[in-house]
């Protein structure tokens, strides 16, 4: 078989595409290296113009070079065909602009005009908020007051994440957006939604008989999802300190895989039936009533200075714009139930932590132990089946089975049979905003959150955050480097169950009967 990521070149309709908060970080690393890898592949065709907006005065030519310098940097192409990226830089313009102006905005309109004009566009515009959350509504009431929106074609609106920070914030949010945007034209980004191996869950799942007999409580002993990071808090110190793990990770990827893996097959090919499925799986999450029930299902910690790879790392206080006295969480575990038909009983152990001791987004489904009556002679060799999906960096799926050790007298051996996708296609696998910004354009919802799903996440999370308000004592250090507080070890040991290796590293004794580990 082909795994080739070659795919069919349709290109999305003409837009202008609004970078709100061109100068910074999530332009220059994830926005600007989508934008041209989708050039490159077709899939952007020449009735386009990108505007970089931001307060920062730039021209256009100093703003070409840092689009230019990004891609160069974060793209998984590079911008060797001088040809290709002139054609390419001629389709971007930058105006500085406070949102804060809306006679900003009425020029705005004005070059909008003159770019539909240059480049045949018919008035569709794409709104792309890489902004702070509270600078969202008066972005949007701006764009209405300059006129941005009585223009021809399609409007949409993408914003970044944090969606609010708590319900009752995200409300008030979603009410300013929706004073001006339909719900249907509003694409809330959660990238995780963005990645393959994320997308690929349904596909493994809904198109292998193999699996989905199986992908009940009847059969899976419990479900561990680990999005690890090695990194600190980096610049965004200011950021981190109000949100925290909880928030910045749980609120929305964790819980986003979790109804990826837990949702029932959608009944039709459409967005929104994959996304009513999906909201159901969140309003089945068991809700922790009481901050006793959050002590002993949730464990939080925060990274104090340690070492990695020989090299010293400074704990979180120390980090730029942390309060020193902060008590934000870095790390969080939890042990969550989904309490319905499929899944009664079964329990999800999530956990995501920053300065840990790998980067890696994996989901291990444990399978049910065989019956105790096999005989095999060395029964208490036998492990658990496991299927593991393995989401970042490396990309692919393996299978854990046991089998006859050749030339013994049945004696099992653990195999892993490996399907590794990065290896296959290498770094060429298109990037997350690649493919939600391909998806925005050509109006497809299913991988962007709707309101009732954000909604529902953040009832969720509200209760931990209002237990842990209440009690600061259960804060855990854990150095960082390591794997987070033993607490959250004592989360799957008071079950019967530990957390599996991960990031290839299989136990020892396993063969890998294809593709290598690591
Ligand atoms: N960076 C990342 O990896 C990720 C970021 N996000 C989210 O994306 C959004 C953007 O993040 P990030 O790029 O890191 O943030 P940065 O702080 O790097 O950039 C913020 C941008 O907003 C512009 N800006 C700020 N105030 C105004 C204003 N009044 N008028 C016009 N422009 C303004 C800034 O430009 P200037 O100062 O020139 O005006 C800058 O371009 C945030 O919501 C963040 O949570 C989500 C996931 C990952
Ligand atoms: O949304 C966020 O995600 C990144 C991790 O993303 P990944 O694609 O590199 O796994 C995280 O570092 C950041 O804190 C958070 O805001």
């Amino acid at each position: 078989m082909n795994y080739s990521n070659k795919q069919e070149l349709t290109a999305a309709e003409g837009a202008v595409y609004y970078l709100f908060g061109a100068t910074g970080d999530l332009a220059r690393r994830k926005l600007f290296p989508a934008l041209f890898s989708l050039y490159k592949e077709g899939k952007l065709a020449e009735d386009f113009a990108v505007v970089g907006l931001a307060r920062r005065p730039r021209d256009n030519g100093q703003f070409r070079q840092d689009v230019y310098e990004s891609i160069q940097e974060f793209c998984r192409y590079k911008a060797i065909d001088q040809e290709l990226w002139s054609r390419f830089a001629d389709h971007f313009v930058y105006m500085s602009l406070d949102i804060h102006n809306v006679d900003g905005f009425r020029e705005l309109n004005r070059l909008s005009g003159e770019l539909d004009q240059k480049f045949g566009i018919n008035g569709n515009r794409l709104f792309y908020l890489a902004l702070a959350p509270e600078l969202f509504g008066p972005v949007s009431f701006n764009l209405r007051d300059g006129g941005l929106l009585e223009s021809a074609g399609w409007h949409k609106l993408v914003i970044e994440k944090p969606f609010g920070y708590d319900l009752e914030s995200a409300r008030e949010l979603n009410g300013q957006l929706s004073q001006v945007f339909k719900e249907e034209e509003v694409y809330r980004i959660d990238h995780y939604l963005g990645k393959e191996m994320v997308q690929n869950i349904q596909v493994l799942r809904f198109a292998n008989q193999l699996f989905e007999p199986l992908w009940n409580k009847n059969h899976i002993a419990n479900v561990q999802i680990t999005l690890s990071e090695t990194v600190g808090v980096e610049e965004r110190g200011g950021y981190y300190d109000h949100s925290g793990a909880l928030r910045d990770m749980g609120q929305n990827h964790i819980l986003q895989m979790i109804t990826m893996i837990a949702m029932e097959p959608p009944g039709r090919l459409h967005p929104e039936s994959l996304r009513d499925e999906k909201v159901k799986v969140l309003r089945s999450l068991r809700q922790l009533g009481s901050s006793e029930e959050v002590r002993e299902r949730v464990v939080r910690g925060q990274y104090r200075a340690g070492s990695s790879k020989g090299k010293e790392l400074p704990g979180y206080r120390q980090e730029d714009k942390v309060d020193p006295e902060s008590s934000t969480e870095t790390y969080f575990a939890a042990k969550v139930y989904v309490d319905n038909f499929r899944w009664a009983g079964v329990p999800f152990y999530i956990r995501t932590g920053k300065r840990l001791p790998v980067k890696t987004t994996e989901v291990v489904i444990e399978f049910k132990n065989v019956p105790d009556n096999v005989l095999f002679a060395k029964r208490h060799e036998l492990g658990p089946n496991l299927l593991v999906i393995r989401v970042n960096p490396m990309e692919g799926i393996y299978l854990k089975i046991n089998a006859k050790r050749p030339g013994s007298d049945n004696e099992v051996q653990p195999v892993a049979m490996e399907f590794c996708q990065s290896c296959q296609i290498g770094i060429n696998t298109p990037e997350a905003y690649e493919l939600l910004l391909y998806d925005a354009a050509r109006g497809d919802s299913t991988y962007f959150t709707r309101w009732d799903e954000v909604a529902a996440a953040w009832t969720f999370v509200d209760r931990i955050a209002a237990a842990w308000r209440e009690n600061d004592g259960d804060l855990r250090s854990y150095a960082a480097g390591s794997w987070g507080p033993e607490e959250a070890d004592r989360l799957l040991q008071q079950d019967g169950f530990f957390w599996w290796p991960v990031n290839g590293q299989a136990e020892d004794n396993v063969v890998w009967i294809s593709g290598g580990g690591s």
